[in-house]
């Protein structure tokens, strides 16, 4: 029945403030104020309606897209919302569109590459949206291998010019979101030619298309790359594709020595280059900017889909009836704990993780401003690292959610498809996820001296595990006379390791701070617990071939982790209800707060343009005929 609670029971068991919780989950007071007064303002507004995407056709959704962000922007506009609004505005929208790009990319490369005087030109016309960015680095042939790039960025110091151009096929930008059809200008990523020298790849702000009737400017060819992996999903989004015929980047004619992007390098009006001495890799910036923000939109992604599957395992019931008595809720069964709560524990995982990323990266980019460049190679290896450990994870989390939902898992109406289809390109885009964690090789191997210091220090008994486990890992590989090629395979499997370790260790040091709430640290340390102990028996052969555990550790640890379930049990709903999604958000009838799913999966079902006729379409044409056919083929 509407208004009834269906959940209630579930919720009465709750032994810690959910409140409170709600609080830790957001990050502050303040924060979890934005979130809940945003998501509110998204939820009841039909203007951001999006139960309909999915009978949508590809042209009808994109044309929804772009009236939807500009209704947002309009909203933003009109109540004057603040940065920090306007992301919570465009998480809640949940709508892959160009404005990611455009404000999530575009806008922060300029921040964090631009000079000064780019960034006083380019910054308010962005921030007013009275131009649309993109960030076009990938090309049709090359996208993990940047120093790969083909197109060329030619400097003429006789005209001023650059000249940019796509030289061959593969050298066409390809995927870049928001450039098919609707970003007027892009930060093209190319290799600077000047005095007929190559200087490596750089960004540039090019202008693609006309600021009066948006058509492309000349020698700019730029159209979408087509229908992506599932129906809706990221096909809200218009990833395209740009070819460049030796077009005249105009801004430099006026702008010579800025319109190479970042500070990092110069090309003055007469024509010398001039590199400062600072990495070449800042020009990878906004790539490590990107994936620290991934990793804490991989907890927003994993903790839906849990909601989502937690609930509806409290709703669900199938077999265990005594007596006529009522079927045993599915969130009983052992398997289904086992399953399911270590993607809760590595929901609130990631989100620790993610909050202890965004200060990182805010300290490399304080140092960075002040030439200190120490931390760079680390902070490097934990963006990649992070980024390729959570969005593997999460990938794999909603796709069993999905399974622990059964048939109705597989429905629209779930929000589990959709969900997967948006997220699953994470482990992909902003770097792939094997390229990524070489790089987390790389770094180890560099520093692999070191671990063995770390493991002297006070730890907490758990994290020495996961260190040991990282520094045997890498001693088995490293003490091998093999290629880092030939060892590659293994050296990932002792990235993951080395990545697996900062999160649980990071969960143990925000189990060390103040957490008010009655019972929430409680129910934290079972989690972290959970997480770390879960991980400890996927990988037990690691753990035992390191001699720091022994058999009779594993089977403990196996059997605190059945306690530990039973200890998250009664709390289950009540760990989901603390992420505050809205049922809008969700987009999930087997996720509904009041849990009510069987009249509501009933009723959408009607709702389905099938349904539309009693009698199908194509009936008179194909099934009639089917089934009037002669009576000797009825025979066969
Ligand atoms: C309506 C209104 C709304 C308003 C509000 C809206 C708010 C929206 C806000 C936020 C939304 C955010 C949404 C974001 C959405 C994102 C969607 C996805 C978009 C996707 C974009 C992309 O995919 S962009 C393209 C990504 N491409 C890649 O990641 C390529 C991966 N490849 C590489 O990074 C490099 O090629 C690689 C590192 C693999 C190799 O580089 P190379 O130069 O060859 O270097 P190498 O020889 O390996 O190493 C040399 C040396 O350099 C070190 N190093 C390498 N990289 C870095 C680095 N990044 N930083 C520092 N150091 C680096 C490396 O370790 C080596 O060091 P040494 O060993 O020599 O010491
Ligand atoms: C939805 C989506 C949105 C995107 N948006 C943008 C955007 O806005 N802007 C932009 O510039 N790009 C964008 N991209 C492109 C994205 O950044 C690239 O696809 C990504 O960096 C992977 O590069 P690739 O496609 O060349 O993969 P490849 O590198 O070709 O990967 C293919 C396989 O080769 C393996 N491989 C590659 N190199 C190595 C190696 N050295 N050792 C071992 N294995 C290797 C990979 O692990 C993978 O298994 C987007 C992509 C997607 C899917």
């Amino acid at each position: 029945m509407e208004g009834v609670d269906h959940l209630a029971h579930e919720r009465n068991k709750s032994e810690f403030d959910v409140d409170a919780m709600k609080i830790v989950w957001a990050g502050s007071p303040h924060a979890f104020d934005v979130s809940d007064r945003i998501s509110k303002l998204v939820a009841s507004d039909p203007g951001f309606r999006k139960d309909n995407r999915s009978t949508l056709s590809r042209k009808e959704l994109f044309k929804n897209t772009l009236r939807k962000a500009a209704y947002a922007w309009k909203t933003i506009v009109d109540l004057r919302l603040s940065e920090e609004e306007a992301a919570k505005l465009r998480f809640y929208v949940d709508e892959p569109a160009f404005t990611d790009l455009h404000w999530g990319m575009f806008i922060p490369a300029i921040k964090g590459q631009g000079t000064e005087e780019q960034q006083q030109k380019w910054l308010p016309l962005a921030y007013k949206m009275q131009i649309i960015g993109c960030y076009a680095q990938t090309e049709l042939g090359h996208g993990s291998n940047v120093q790969g790039l083909e197109t060329t960025a030619t400097f003429d110091s006789q005209t001023d010019e650059f000249i940019i151009h796509s030289p061959t096929l593969t050298s066409s930008k390809w995927w870049p979101g928001g450039l098919g059809k609707v970003a007027t200008h892009a930060i093209a990523y190319a290799r600077l030619i000047v005095g007929g020298r190559e200087h490596g790849v750089h960004g540039f702000i090019v202008q693609l298309r006309s600021l009066e009737d948006h058509s492309p400017l000349l020698g700019i060819t730029v159209g979408d790359i087509g229908m992506k992996f599932g129906n809706g999903a990221y096909n809200t989004m218009d990833n395209g594709v740009l070819q460049f015929d030796h077009v005249l980047d105009v801004y430099s004619i006026a702008f010579a020595s800025i319109a190479v992007m970042l500070w990092v390098s110069q090309v003055t009006c007469e024509g010398k280059y001039k590199q400062s001495d600072v990495p070449r890799q800042l020009v990878y910036g906004t790539m490590v900017y990107v994936r620290q923000t991934i990793v804490a939109d991989a907890s927003c992604a994993l903790s839906r889909a849990v909601c989502i599957a937690t609930r509806y395992s409290a709703v669900r019931r199938q077999f265990g009836s005594q007596n006529g008595g009522p079927e045993t809720q599915v969130i009983d069964y052992k398997t289904q704990q086992s399953r399911l709560f270590p993607l809760l524990a590595s929901a609130y995982a990631f989100r620790f993780i993610g909050e202890w990323l965004k200060w990182l990266y805010a300290d490399v980019t304080q140092r960075l401003q002040a030439n200190d460049f120490s931390t760079l190679p680390e902070a490097h290896a934990c963006t990649a690292g992070l980024k390729s450990l959570t969005t593997t994870a999460t990938a794999d989390g909603i796709e069993e959610c999905r399974k622990l939902c059964g048939g109705h898992g597989y429905l629209c109406s779930s929000g589990l498809p959709e969900l997967f289809a948006v997220y699953v390109p994470a482990c992909t885009y902003e770097g792939d996820n094997t390229v990524l964690l070489l790089q987390v090789a790389r770094f180890l191997m560099k520093t692999v001296s070191q671990l063995g210091s770390r493991l002297s220090s006070k730890k907490p008994v758990g994290t020495i595990a996961y260190m040991t486990r990282v520094e045997h890992l890498m001693q088995c590989r490293c003490g091998v006379q093999r290629g880092f090629a030939e060892l590659s395979a293994d050296l990932v499997e002792a990235a993951v390791a080395h990545c697996q370790l900062i999160v649980v260790s990071k969960f143990i040091e925000k189990l060390q701070q103040e957490i008010p709430g009655k019972g929430v640290k409680q129910q934290l340390e079972v989690l972290c617990n959970i997480y770390a102990l879960f991980l400890l028996h996927k990988h037990q052969g690691d753990f035992l071939s390191t001699g720091c555990i022994t058999p009779k550790h594993a089977a403990l640890a196996n059997d605190e982790l059945r306690s530990l379930y039973s200890q998250v049990r009664p709390n289950a709903i009540a760990l989901v209800d603390a992420f505050n999604y809205t049922d809008h958000y969700l987009g999930s009838i087997l996720g509904c707060y009041d849990g009510n799913v069987y009249p509501k999966l009933y009723e959408a079902a009607w709702k389905d343009p099938l349904n539309e006729s009693v009698v199908p379409d194509g009936y008179h044409l194909y099934i009639r005929p089917l089934l009037k056919q002669e009576i000797r083929t009825a025979r066969l």
